[in-house]
């Protein structure tokens, strides 16, 4: 997928909005229990629930791993099932992998062929030969963990030479590895206020932004620091969505708490002039 089709569903929908679908085995509503499958039950209905309202889904990998082999098929019906009835909408790999190339190569197979994600996240920790064999995917895309949402970003990311900050220095230097057709970086929500100087050096990518909802960030800050001339923000919230209900209305529950997202990012988009 291009980034001008990003941009079109973007403009189509008044949206930027990436639901997460952390759906935990154990939050997801019992009455599902009865179902074969409950967690791909669950992201079924939150996904029609939800399609027209969000340009992207991102399943994050831990929910399906920790369920083991039954877990791996859930992800794979999940992604599917996406492609399939809505195949505008761009699936992100939720997965911070990254390793030696040749290791790498496979992850990225994984990712890329054996299931059909659009992008997966990685982690820069080692470099750029851990990074690269992702890139070489046509219309698929690395998200680089830049600026995290968490408190432990401030632990390593923060760190500075000669003044410029190990998350600029990652943005700055895997530019060169890629570019905003296959590249993406994370910016948490939580950090909105340097989204300014991120965009200084990145003017051009789709950045993956995580932490609105259950983490606080405020989308607003977000998109008046973060949007570029096509938008460039991915905006996920996943518990705030998902898990707005926990009834037999549950799918409602998240349409409604995605409407709202939803709505304020449609004001945004159009005091930005992109619509
Ligand atoms: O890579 C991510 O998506 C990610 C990066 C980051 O800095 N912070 C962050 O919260 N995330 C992910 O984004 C999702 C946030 O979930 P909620 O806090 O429930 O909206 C989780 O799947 C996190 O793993």
């Amino acid at each position: 997928m291009t980034s001008q089709e990003i941009f079109e569903q973007v403009k189509k929908k008044k949206s930027f909005l990436c639901v997460g679908l952390d759906s935990d085995v154990n939050k997801i509503p019992h009455f599902l229990y009865d179902t074969s499958d409950p967690v791909f039950a669950f992201n079924k209905e939150i996904i029609d629930a939800t399609h027209d309202l969000a340009v992207a889904y991102k399943p994050n990998l831990a929910f399906y791993e920790s369920m083991g082999v039954s877990g791996w098929n859930t992800l794979e019906k999940t992604v599917n099932y996406i492609r399939y009835n809505y195949p505008d909408i761009f699936i992100i790999a939720d997965a911070k992998r990254g390793d030696i190339g040749n290791t790498s190569n496979l992850y990225a197979r994984a990712f890329f062929d054996a299931m059909d994600f659009d992008a997966v996240t990685v982690a820069p920790y080692m470099g750029e030969d851990s990074v690269k064999p992702f890139l070489t995917y046509v219309g698929k895309y690395v998200i680089l963990l830049a600026l995290t949402s968490n408190k432990g970003a401030s632990d390593f990311q923060y760190m500075a030479e000669d003044g410029e900050r190990l998350f600029e220095k990652v943005i700055k230097n895997s530019q060169e590895w890629g570019d905003s057709e296959n590249m993406m970086y994370v910016v948490g929500a939580t950090k909105a206020e340097m989204l300014k100087d991120i965009r200084k050096i990145a003017p051009k990518h789709f950045l993956l932004v995580p932490g609105v909802g259950a983490q606080g960030g405020s989308l607003a800050e977000v998109a008046r620091n973060g949007l570029n001339s096509k938008c460039g923000l991915l905006v996920n919230s996943s518990r705030g969505i998902i898990f707005a209900g926990n009834g037999e209305d549950f799918a409602a529950k998240a349409r409604e708490a995605a409407q709202e997202v939803q709505s304020e990012m449609a004001g945004l988009l159009s005091e930005a002039n992109l619509l």
